[in-house]
């Protein structure tokens, strides 16, 4: 058996290593970094940003912030961004000494809610400012959470991808397809966390582990950076007999490259393959060579080996790219070219060749060449609307034929990728079909109808004005504000650039609209927790119990929070497990489709001391929050 020379990856002595520092930021943010913390795998200072002192009493991160401490007396931002990043600055010098000094600043945040998507971008810009290299990992909200949150996190979105050198976009929709229609939504959010933490662990180590074949800072920025686009990523780990095989198909499994297909567009792809001490050079020649079927010959491709002794007897395959937004409206617009399918007898280079070069560049970039028009129709999918501009839903394809790709951006389509090397195909090859060839039937997981939301929007007002508005109330809709329609949001088609880039595809489609116009869906306010329970009268006050921070101190009966501050006094196992003693449940309202998401009375596994954080005379009625309340709703 071929073994590495494991002398060869030592650093040099006086090379001072990276020091890299990761920030969760508000409840998602915290639910990682939890996860990374059990871990204990990423050597990287951990910091958990929050404005709610309660989530911030179960972190486990070692250094835990809290934002705004005056301003929002320990609660959390109610899913208002403006309070979020108001907390943010007024605690900017608490956040510039925590990730000062760092080469590396990680942000993880879930986008869409208040503390998050409000303080992120503020803690990104004054990662910069102390010369940071910024990653971001952002999730974006599941569609059944509304269209507010979505817009909310679009927003900060675009905030982030201005600030951010690198940025790893995660959407909750897309996390569905990581688990059994069947199981729950805690499971979905529980495999989120966990690729998030394993896209952190991976790229923290990919830089900070010395390595046989190393990777260094301007390979990853390259690999992971795009303008305006999406990252792909994929991670898997095995263990046994064709741990490697095993490691590499569960990496192409990820939703975020979309079972791999989206690898066939990629114009640079980081590889980075890590095991213990018994990693053989067969084991990593196996895995490339395996790769190279899914990845087009001019392919830049990045590539690293480490030998990482808390991995034990397994290996890892990480899998890192980005694609520009051109080149998503391309696959969505068109019927992907005869070289996005798999590549069964594309040999790739060499490990030899690798370990010779590193970074490794697989073959030189192939010059450009018209895109593929004549290609055989193997997928059928939705033209590609304009962005963001609202207009009627465009008619489903008529005919699985090639359609041409309507211009879906101002910007001129990237060059398609010449079709060399393409197998000849008498049949149209669909989706299903080119899974079987990566795949056994029962290794496929259903794919949800993924719908992206990845749009970037006009330009956001200045983070630092020179006087911060006063702080409102969270979460309180205005009258201007649109009304919260989750039937309107299901069906209508949001037209978007990034939307087009995962169109569904013909299994997917939704049904031809009906000749007559359906009548609109009836107006409905924002669903509220009141609308489930009534108070009951004289309740009485238990002692607060303190966390990390003063206690919250009520805020006038006017506010909205007061219920919040009021409810705190309540004992934590109240809490925790069964509705206040105020509260009592009330008749099930006709309008409440989101709350029928199915959540199981299973709870969230170390999370499980999670106190909730509903705010019962307030807005947040949030999916987390429910979760964090692990009640039962009872009808
Ligand atoms: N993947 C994943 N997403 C989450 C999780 N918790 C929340 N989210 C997502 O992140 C968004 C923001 O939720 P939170 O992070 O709880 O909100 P926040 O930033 O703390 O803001 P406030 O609660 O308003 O202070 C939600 O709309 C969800 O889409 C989680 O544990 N995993």
């Amino acid at each position: 058996m071929v073994e590495y020379d494991r002398h060869s990856q030592r650093e040099e002595p006086n090379k001072p290593a990276l020091r890299t520092c990761i920030v969760g930021i508000g409840g998602a943010g915290s639910n990682v970094l939890d996860r990374i913390t059990l871990d204990r795998t990423v050597e990287a200072q951990l910091v958990c940003m929050h404005t709610d002192i309660r989530v911030l009493g179960h972190a486990m991160a070692p250094t835990k912030i809290q934002l705004g401490a005056e301003l929002m007396r320990g609660i959390g931002a109610g899913g208002d961004p403006d309070l979020g990043r108001e907390a943010a600055m007024f605690s900017r010098e608490e956040i510039r000494q925590a990730i000062e000094g760092y080469d590396i600043v990680f942000i993880c945040a879930g986008l869409g809610g208040g503390t998050g998507s409000g303080a992120a971008p503020v803690i990104a810009e004054i990662a910069k400012a102390s010369n940071a290299l910024v990653y971001v990992t952002a999730t974006m909200p599941f569609s059944f959470e509304g269209r507010r949150r979505l817009s909310q996190a679009e927003d900060a979105l675009t905030q982030l991808q201005k600030r951010a050198d690198a940025l790893i976009l995660f959407e909750n929709n897309r996390m569905g397809e990581l688990i059994l229609p069947k199981d729950g939504i805690q499971k979905a959010f529980a495999q989120a966390d966990q690729l998030i933490a394993q896209s952190l662990r991976a790229v923290s180590t990919i830089v900070s582990t010395p390595g046989l074949v190393k990777l260094g800072l301007d390979d990853l920025t390259s690999a992971l950076s795009t303008s305006n686009g999406r990252c792909l990523f994929g991670f898997g780990e095995a263990r046994g007999q064709n741990r490697g095989a095993e490691a590499l198909k569960r990496a192409l499994k990820s939703p975020l490259i979309d079972q791999g297909r989206l690898l066939h567009q990629t114009k640079t792809l980081l590889v980075h393959i890590a095991g213990g001490e018994t990693l053989t050079l067969m084991e990593v020649d196996a895995v490339m060579k395996q790769l190279g079927r899914h990845v087009p010959d001019h392919t830049h491709i990045l590539f690293g080996v480490a030998v990482d002794a808390r991995l034990g007897d397994a290996i890892s395959v990480t899998l890192i790219s980005s694609l520009g937004l051109t080149q998503l409206n391309t696959i969505a617009a068109a019927a992907p070219p005869a070289n996005m399918l798999p590549m069964t007898d594309r040999p790739m280079p060499s490990l030899a060749d690798a370990v010779a070069s590193a970074p490794l560049a697989a073959a030189p970039v192939a010059a450009p060449a018209p895109a593929a028009t004549q290609q055989p129709p193997a997928l059928t999918l939705s033209p590609a609307p304009a962005p963001r501009v609202r207009a009627p839903r465009p008619a489903p394809a008529p005919a699985p034929v090639a359609a041409p790709a309507p211009a879906p951006v101002a910007a001129a389509p990237e060059p398609q990728p010449a079709a060399v090397a393409a197998p000849a195909r008498s049949a149209p090859l669909s989706r299903d079909d080119s899974m079987d060839l990566l795949f056994k039937d029962d290794e496929i997981i259903s794919l949800a109808a993924p719908e992206a939301h990845t749009s970037f929007i006009a330009d956001e007002p200045e983070l630092f004005p020179e006087a911060p508005a006063a702080a409102g109330l969270p979460d309180a809709p205005s009258a201007a504000e649109p009304a919260y329609e989750e039937e309107e949001y299901y069906d209508e088609e949001e037209p978007s650039a990034s939307h087009a880039s995962f169109a569904p595809e013909p299994e997917y489609e939704p049904e031809p609209e009906p000749p007559a116009p359906a009548p609109a869906p009836p107006v409905r306010e924002r669903l509220r927790i009141e609308d489930f329970m009534t108070p009951a009268p004289a309740p009485a006050p238990a002692p607060e119990p303190q966390a990390v921070a003063p206690a919250p101190q009520p805020r006038p009966a006017t506010s909205p929070l007061a219920a919040v501050v009021a409810r705190t006094n309540l004992p934590a196992e109240d809490l925790a497990y069964a509705p206040p003693a105020n509260m009592v449940v009330a008749k099930k309202p006709t309008n409440q489709e989101q709350i029928d998401l199915g959540f199981s009375d299973q709870d969230r596994g170390r999370f499980k001391d999670t106190e909730p954080a509903i705010a019962s005379g307030g807005e947040d009625l949030d999916v987390p929050t429910w979760m964090r309340l692990k009640r039962k709703l009872k009808r």
